[in-house]
């Protein structure tokens, strides 16, 4: 991809039926890699705060954190479209605030969108950040900010009642401006169902075949931490943890028993042919 994806441009994908690519990002080594391997969307999730923080729940992620992740996933796939979540309790209450905060995501952290979690409730909220040029993106089904008061992770739209609701709350956020919507954890007919009904794409995960996109958290996606537990809609595409977790304790046995260094990695007095001279590089380690 040469240019970031614009938001029409997001939507003519969803009416060619071209299904949309989005993972999440948090840094600049992954995020690098994702544009190499033609991610369509990076989303810097506040799942950060899980992955990559250590924290139980995203609540304890600051919108400091938010624009701290995302200003170095723009720097590692600047020709990419970058989403970043709006955190627990930044757009909510006050107009003023929810405007103020989302725009440091944009003008401080270099987002080129926002996403926020809620339904029809959010109207008034999103519609003020559209009308101030920021695209914004709305996320239904489970909405991990308010897992201390659902009590868990649990899958949505199970019942006739939740589902119906789920597509009064999608259809609200189209029209209230949003320019696509995460579906989170939605049974399959649910989120297919929402997909059908709108003209903005549906992004899912863990929401079935019927969306108009997908989404996966990197580490998810490559196992990569100590512990990452397999959910039922993850697909591991490698495993990350184990081949770092032998890297290194290799490492340790070789420190340990003196294979390494070995002369090769180690400088003399005379320098020698081999030595490759010092670069100065911005924008990360030479390749
Ligand atoms: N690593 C990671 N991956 C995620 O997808 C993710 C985060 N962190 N943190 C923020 C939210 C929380 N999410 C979660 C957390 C747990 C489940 C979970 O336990 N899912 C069960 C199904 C639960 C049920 O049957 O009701 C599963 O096995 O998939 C799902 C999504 C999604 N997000
Ligand atoms: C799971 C995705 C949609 C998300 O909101 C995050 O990574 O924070
Ligand atoms: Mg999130």
């Amino acid at each position: 991809m040469s240019q970031p994806l614009t938001p029409p441009k997001m939507k003519s994908m969803k009416a060619q039926g071209s299904p949309i690519a989005m993972v999440t990002a948090y840094d600049y080594p992954s995020a690098r890699l994702a544009e190499e391997a033609g991610v369509d969307v990076l989303l810097v999730g506040d799942s950060l705060g899980n992955v990559v923080l250590g924290y139980e729940t995203t609540v304890p992620v600051t919108l400091e954190d938010m624009i701290y992740h995302t200003r170095a996933v723009v720097r590692g796939a600047p020709r990419t479209m970058i989403v970043t979540d709006m955190p627990f309790a930044t757009y909510r209450g006050s107009k003023e605030q929810t405007l103020r905060n989302a725009a440091r995501l944009m003008q401080e952290g270099g987002a080129h969108a926002v996403k926020l979690e809620g339904g029809a409730e959010l109207g008034d909220e999103i519609a003020l950040l559209v009308s101030a040029g920021i695209p914004v993106i709305g996320h239904l089904g489970l909405t991990p900010q308010s897992v201390l008061q659902i009590g868990g992770y649990k899958v949505q739209g199970r019942d006739e009642a939740e589902a119906a609701r789920l597509l009064a709350d999608a259809k609200a956020l189209e029209q209230a401006g949003a320019v696509a919507v995460v579906l989170e954890l939605v049974v399959e007919p649910a989120a297919a169902a929402v997909s059908r009904a709108l003209s903005i794409p549906t992004i899912g995960i863990g929401a079935g075949r019927g969306c108009d996109g997908q989404v996966l958290v990197y580490h998810d996606l490559i196992r990569y931490g100590s512990g990452i537990r397999d959910k039922r809609f993850v697909k591991p595409y490698a495993d990350v943890g184990e081949t770092i977790r032998s890297a290194v304790s290799q490492y340790v046995s070789e420190v340990k028993n003196g294979r390494f260094p070995e002369e090769s990695h180690a400088f003399q007095t005379q320098a020698q042919p081999q030595e490759k001279p010092t670069t100065k590089l911005y924008g990360g380690d030479p390749k």
